[in-house]
């Protein structure tokens, strides 16, 4: 299996070398140049099969002879040793619990697969390699936690000062070995653009060996369809019916797995963005007009994405067709009063406690079906309640309990490196600390 730019202005390359390099050269977003189809056969037997079966079954298409099958599963099985549970709060309505990793989001998925992807292909190179993340909260920690002190690996995070929750922050600035963070006054998208332009660099380029761990990097992507084929084989032992997926949108990755997914032949019947005031994505699903915008601050703060770097390959995905695209996504958006307003009807219809970004997911969901929509609604629930204490308290009255292995790391000292949103900035940081 190939792998080309969405940009189309470089050769396909190889699956090892579009993890490697991240972004392609011609700042496109790497794409399979097909996306395989499973049988009928692996489908229906889906209710059957672990997670870790599922996953090497639909990595080992995308990746071919490049991992042998036996190493592969080695390293999904490590990497996969929490669970994904699928917890049923109506017969049309159930939740995706993806917060049972080590940093308690569903980022786990993708960054604990990619660091083991990447360790694997990096064994021979015998270079310190660079991975250069921007985060709006959640990936910073998983791929910190993903990329902790495994050898030949440097990882320098960039988060928008204050628009992170304390203990998303916590996460990813108390490690120290080789895990810098960069406090940068800005927005995320500021930090993604940072990270672009780094890539892009010529003099970087020619002292470093840098690569991304955001989901422009495919091997970030790929994993997160394995929960989709997870949670309707989950589904589909109890109830049969159309499966709808709600998905909490920032960056816009996990909506593009669930169509890869799709694409693979996993019956789904509609997908929901669901996004916050940062609704570039269903403005454009109900306008017509892709209007990338600065991001705002809301209490979803994972979601606070303006310029979703995952647009690119969903509008690949669909040819470039807003009615194909319209026909699969609906999208809909939600304000901060809003988002309170849904945890706290969660809370008193279900007696169930969701994250801020979820709670986005469920209310997009019920209007969906209010309009009309059908389907069993499958929520992801992207992140535990506990990360976002705060915002929790202030809309259902309770603070969530801190597990354990986030109360240790509230009391450890935080180390961060201010920095401008220029590029300058952060060129200069490279090129002297590296
Ligand atoms: N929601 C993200 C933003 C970056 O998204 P990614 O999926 O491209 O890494 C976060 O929590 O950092």
């Amino acid at each position: 299996m190939n792998y080309y730019s969405t940009n189309k202005q470089i050769a396909p390359v190889s699956f090892n070398e579009a993890v490697i390099s991240g972004l392609a050269p011609d700042k496109g977003l790497f794409m399979p140049e097909q996306i395989p189809v499973l049988s009928q056969s692996f489908i229906q037997s889906l209710p059957d099969l672990s997670f870790v079966e599922i996953a090497t079954e639909v990595a080992s298409h995308f990746i071919g002879q490049e991992i042998p099958e036996k190493d592969l599963q080695t390293l999904i099985a490590d990497a996969f040793n929490f669970d994904i549970p699928l917890v049923e709060l109506r017969e049309d309505l159930h939740i995706l619990e993806l917060f049972h990793g080590p940093t308690l989001a569903f980022k786990d998925v993708g960054a604990r697969f990619m660091s083991r992807i990447m360790a694997y292909f990096l064994r021979n190179v015998g270079q310190k390699v660079y991975v250069l993340v921007a985060t709006s909260g959640d990936t910073g920690s998983a791929v910190a936690q993903g990329f902790y002190k495994v050898p030949g690996i440097d990882v320098v995070i960039l988060y928008p000062s204050g628009k992170v929750s304390k203990v998303q922050e916590v996460q990813f600035t108390t490690l120290g070995e080789n895990i810098t963070a960069l406090e940068v006054n800005g927005t995320f998208d500021d930090c993604q653009r940072l990270v672009k332009t780094a890539f892009a660099d010529v003099n970087l380029r020619n002292k470093l060996y840098l690569t991304s761990a955001n989901s422009i990097n495919i091997a970030r992507l790929l994993p997160q369809s394995f929960y989709y084929f997870y949670a309707y084989a989950q589904l589909r032992r109890k109830y049969k019916g159309p499966v709808v997926f709600s998905v909490p949108s920032g960056n816009y990755g996990n909506l593009t797995a669930g169509l890869f997914a799709q694409r693979m032949g996993l019956p789904v019947h509609h997908f929901i963005a669901a996004s916050n005031s940062n609704d570039t994505v269903p403005l454009y699903l109900q306008k017509g007009t892709y209007l990338p915008k600065p991001s705002v601050a809301t209490i979803s703060n994972a979601m606070d994405v303006g310029d979703p770097s995952n647009f690119a390959r969903m509008s690949d995905l669909f040819g470039n067709s807003l009615p194909s695209m319209q026909q699969q996504i609906s999208g809909y958006s939600l304000s901060d009063a809003e988002t309170r307003n849904a945890m706290k009807e969660m809370r008193d219809k279900f007696q169930y406690t969701i994250d801020p970004h979820g709670a986005v997911a469920y209310k997009a969901f019920e209007t969906y079906k209010a309009n009309g929509g059908e389907g069993h609604g499958i929520i992801l629930a992207t992140a535990h309640p506990a990360k976002f204490g705060d915002v929790v308290e202030s809309a259902i009255g309770k603070q969530p309990i801190l597990p354990e292995q986030l109360a240790t790391l509230l009391n450890k000292p935080k180390k961060s490196i201010p920095m401008s949103n220029s590029f300058e900035g952060l060129k200069e940081f490279l090129m002297s600390n590296a």
